[in-house]
C-alpha cells in the first residue's frame, strides 16, 4: 500500500482537507487561509494524486515485470482515498499482511510516527488491531517500509534529475554544462520542520537534517563525476509555517537565493530532494515562489524533477519490498544503503521519531517497538508478529 499524504482534487476540497490536517495542531485560521490561496492558484487541486497514482501504476509494472504477483493499493492520511478505505478493501480482498510505503523518504515526526499514528487510529476504526481481528473477524498485519532516503535507487534518481536540470540550465542561459557546474552552486531544498522535531528525529538516529545532508552530498558527489567537476552545494528549506516565534530549519531557499544573489549568483539549480513527487510545496513554494525571487534577483533557475516514477527509484522501491518480505519470512537478506549513515532498520526504535524529544504523547503508533503503552499500543506496534 503506497501510504501518502493526500490532497485536494477540487475546490470545495480545500477546507475540509486543511481541517483533516491541521486537526489538534493550533494552527491559525489565517495561516489556513494562506494555504488555500496556493492551491487556488491552481485550481484547487494538487499534483500529489496524480503523481500517486501515476507511482502505483509504476510500482505494479515494475512488480509485473520481475514476474512478483503482489496487489498495490493506496491510501492517504487526510484525503481520499483514505487509508481506512484502501486496508478494508484489501482485507475484503483477502489480505493479512500489508507493507506500507510511506511517501516520506526521511524519518521526522512528520514524515514517520505521524503516519504510524494514523494507522494506528485506522486499525483501531478498522477492529483490526490484532492479527485475527479484535471481534473475531479478520484482523490484518501493516508493516512499513524502512526509510528509503539513503537507499541508492533515490540517490540515483535525484542525481539524474539534477543532470538534466544543468543540462535545462545550459540550453536556458546559452552556456555549456560544464562552466555552469562550475558556476551555479546546487541547493537542495526540503520541507522545513521547528527546531524542536529536528532534534526530537535525531534522539536516536541522525536527524532530518543529517539525512538530507547525507543525501545531498551524495547526490552532489554523483552529479560532479558526471558532469567532470566538483559542484557546490548547500542545503535550504521551504513551507515553514507556525509563529515567528518558533524556530525552524533555516535557511528559507528565497532568502538564500536572495542573499546569494547580491553576493553574484547568476544561476542556480534547485533539487527538491525532501519531496518523492511535486507536491504543492513544489508547485507553489518552488516553481511558483522561488522561482519568482531568483526572477527578481536577476537569477537564471531551474528546478530539478523530483524522483516521481524514475526508474532507479521505482526499482528501489521494490528492490526494499522485497527485501523486507525475504526479511519478514526469516531469510538472509543483503541490505544496502549508500552515504555514511548505514541502513535504517526495518522497524522504528523506542521513541522514535517523536513530536518533542523525550516526551511520550501516549499516541499509540502502528509499526514500531515503543515499549507498550496500554493494550492497545500492544496490539498496534509492530512487535505483534514478532
Ligand atoms: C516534513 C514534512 C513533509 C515531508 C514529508 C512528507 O511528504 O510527508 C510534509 C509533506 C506535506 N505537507 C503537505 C501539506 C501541509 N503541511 C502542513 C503543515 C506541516 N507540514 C510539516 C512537515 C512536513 N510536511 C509540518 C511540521 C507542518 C506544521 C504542522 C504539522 O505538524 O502538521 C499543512 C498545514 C498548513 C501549513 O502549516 O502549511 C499542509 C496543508 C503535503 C500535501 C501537499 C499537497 O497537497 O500537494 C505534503 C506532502
Ligand atoms: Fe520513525
Amino acid at each position: 500500500m503506497l501510504y501518502s499524504f493526500g490532497g485536494p482534487n477540487a475546490p470545495e476540497d480545500v477546507l475540509p482537507f486543511l481541517r483533516n490536517v491541521t486537526r489538534g495542531k493550533n494552527i491559525p485560521d489565517e495561516r489556513l487561509a494562506v494555504v488555500g490561496e496556493h492551491y487556488a492558484h491552481f485550481g484547487g487541486r494538487s499534483p500529489i494524486n496524480e503523481q500517486n497514482l501515476a507511482l502505483v501504476d509504476a510500482l505494479r509494472a515494475e512488480l509485473e515485470r520481475r514476474g512478483v504477483d503482489l496487489p498495490v493499493a493506496w491510501g492517504n492520511r487526510n484525503w481520499e482515498p483514505y487509508t481506512v478505505d484502501a486496508l478494508t478493501e484489501l482485507r475484503a480482498a483477502g489480505a493479512r499482511r500489508v507493507l506500507a510505503i510511506v511517501t516520506s523518504a526521511y524519518g521526522s515526526y512528520s514524515g514517520c510516527r505521524q503516519y504510524r499514528e494514523n494507522l494506528a487510529a485506522t486499525l483501531v476504526e478498522m477492529g483490526a488491531t490484532t492479527p485475527t481481528g479484535d471481534d473475531g473477524s479478520a484482523g490484518i498485519v501493516v508493516d512499513k517500509l524502512r526509510h528509503y532516503f539513503n537507499h541508492p535507487g533515490f540517490v540515483r534518481a535525484n542525481a539524474d534529475a539534477v543532470v538534466e536540470a544543468y543540462e535545462r540550465l545550459a540550453e536556458k542561459t546559452g552556456s555549456d554544462v560544464a562552466t555552469l557546474a562550475v558556476s551555479a552552486p546546487l541547493v537542495f531544498v526540503t520541507h522545513s520542520i521547528p527546531d524542536t522535531m529536528e532534534e526530537a528525529s535525531g534522539a536516536q538516529a541522525p536527524s532530518y537534517r543529517a539525512q538530507h545532508l547525507d543525501v545531498a552530498g551524495l547526490v552532489a558527489a554523483q552529479v560532479g563525476e558526471r558532469l567532470d567537476t566538483e559542484v557546490e552545494w548547500t542545503l535550504a528549506y521551504c513551507s515553514r509555517s507556525g509563529p515567528p516565534s518558533q524556530p525552524w530549519l533555516e535557511p528559507d531557499v528565497n532568502d538564500l537565493i536572495s542573499e546569494r544573489a547580491a553576493a553574484g549568483m547568476r544561476a542556480v539549480v534547485l533539487s527538491p530532494i525532501g519531496f518523492v513527487s511535486d507536491h504543492m510545496e513544489v508547485a507553489f513554494d518552488l516553481d511558483t515562489e522561488a522561482l519568482e525571487t531568483a526572477r527578481e534577483a536577476g537569477v537564471a533557475a531551474v528546478r530539478a524533477g523530483s524522483v516521481s516514477t524514475r526508474q532507479p527509484f521505482v526499482e528501489g522501491l521494490v528492490d526494499l519490498v522485497l527485501e523486507r518480505a525475504a526479511a519478514e519470512r526469516g531469510e538472509e537478506v543483503d541490505r544496502v544503503s549508500a552515504g555514511t549513515l548505514g541502513v535504517w532498520p526495518d522497524v522504528c526504535r523506542p521513541g522514535c521519531c517523536r513530536m518533542r524529544a523525550g516526551q511520550d504523547s501516549g499516541i499509540p503508533a502502528a509499526c514500531g517497538s515503543d515499549p507498550v503503552q496500554d493494550d492497545l499500543a500492544d496490539a498496534t506496534t509492530g512487535a505483534q508478529h514478532a
